[in-house]
């Protein structure tokens, strides 16, 4: 597939260095790059509805970003992607930011991909549609998930599918005992799409992370702090913002540059090599492509089954 060879060499470009042949090599690569982006924005602007806000407080230096489609269970339609984007670019550049809390409205995390996007994308499979959405979410959610901010995902109500692999993309998880957690992309004839494998072996391990990923079960709360999943559990009578505002304090005590730096020195020592992850996640999306549009994923969306 042409992005996995493309980051390939992208990736042996880096690491060959500055000489005059790799400088116009890597050029044309970022040619090849914003091309790229291009026929992702075309694609996933198609498809409106919801929007992700951002509240930004300099005082305290919490930020709290929510997936806000609440009619739809905060699904995330195209142009939600899209600014799922912009909210992670201006928090990479944001100087007095210390922690982010990332939420979905309504009481409720995130229902995965839109339906009708999941259905467009597997629909437009031998334009490589499925590849176009993969790699757009996999770049933003290793972005979040390398903010030189500390991260927490409030997570109540429902993370399914890819709003499952949004869980695992912040640094921390807070999460409601009544909370259902699902990787459920194989109901979906699927395979993670938006980063969540690489990150979900990393964070549990290898085993827990197939267990969850082939068995497509659906874990409570207090199911999920038992395997490490959740680092603190709050009850349904508990304020849930206050619960991972208190929570997020604990490590966002300092100046910000001391936060940021102690995020850059963690990142820094958990990956040894900073293309290895982009490789990683481009062979994921090879294995997502090469599902999505299949028999099994077809047959799951004109079901359009509830988990
Ligand atoms: C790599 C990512 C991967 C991919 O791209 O393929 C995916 O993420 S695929 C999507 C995987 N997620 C799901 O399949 C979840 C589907 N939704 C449900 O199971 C339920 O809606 C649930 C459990 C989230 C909530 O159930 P509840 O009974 O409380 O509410 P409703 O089902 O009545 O939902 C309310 C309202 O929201 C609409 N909805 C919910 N989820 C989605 C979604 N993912 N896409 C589009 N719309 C969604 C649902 O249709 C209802 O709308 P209404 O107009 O009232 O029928």
């Amino acid at each position: 597939m042409a992005s996995l060879r493309h980051a390939l060499i992208r990736s042996f470009l880096i690491k060959r260095g500055p000489d005059e042949t790799t400088k116009r090599l890597l050029t044309l690569s970022s040619a090849l790059n914003s091309e790229l982006r291009q026929k992702q924005i075309d694609l996933l602007s198609k498809y409106p509805g919801g929007c992700v806000d951002l509240e930004k407080n300099d005082k305290t230096g919490i930020a709290v970003l929510t997936l806000n489609n609440p009619t739809k269970k905060n699904a995330l339609t195209g142009s939600m992607m899209i600014d799922f984007e912009k909210r992670v670019e201006d928090l990479e550049s944001w100087e007095k930011g210390r922690g982010v809390i990332f939420k979905g409205s309504g009481n409720t995390f995130c229902s995965g991909a839109d339906l009708n996007v999941a259905r467009a994308v597997g629909e437009g499979k031998d334009s490589g549609h499925p590849s176009l959405m993969s790699s757009f979410m996999q770049n933003i959610t290793s972005r979040f998930f390398n903010l030189p901010l500390i991260t927490v995902a409030l997570v109540e109500g429902a993370a399914l599918g890819g709003g499952a692999e949004l869980v695992t993309c912040c640094d921390f998880r807070v999460v409601s005992s009544s909370a259902n957690i699902g990787f459920v992309q194989a109901r979906m004839g699927l395979s993670p799409g938006w980063g969540g494998g690489v990150r979900l072996v990393n964070l549990l391990g290898r085993l827990k992370a197939l267990q969850l990923l082939s068995s497509a079960s659906i874990i409570k709360g207090f199911e999920a702090q038992e395997i490490g999943l959740a680092d603190e559990i709050f009850g349904e009578f508990d304020d849930s913002l206050e619960t991972a505002t208190s929570f997020l304090t604990n490590y966002t005590k300092f100046a910000p540059d001391v936060i940021k730096a102690m995020k850059r020195v963690v990142i820094n020592a958990s990956r040894s090599d900073m293309q290895s992850v982009e490789t990683l996640n481009t062979k994921e999306t090879q294995i997502f492509q090469s599902l999505c549009g299949g028999l099994a994923n077809l047959e799951a969306l004109n079901k359009k089954s509830k988990f």
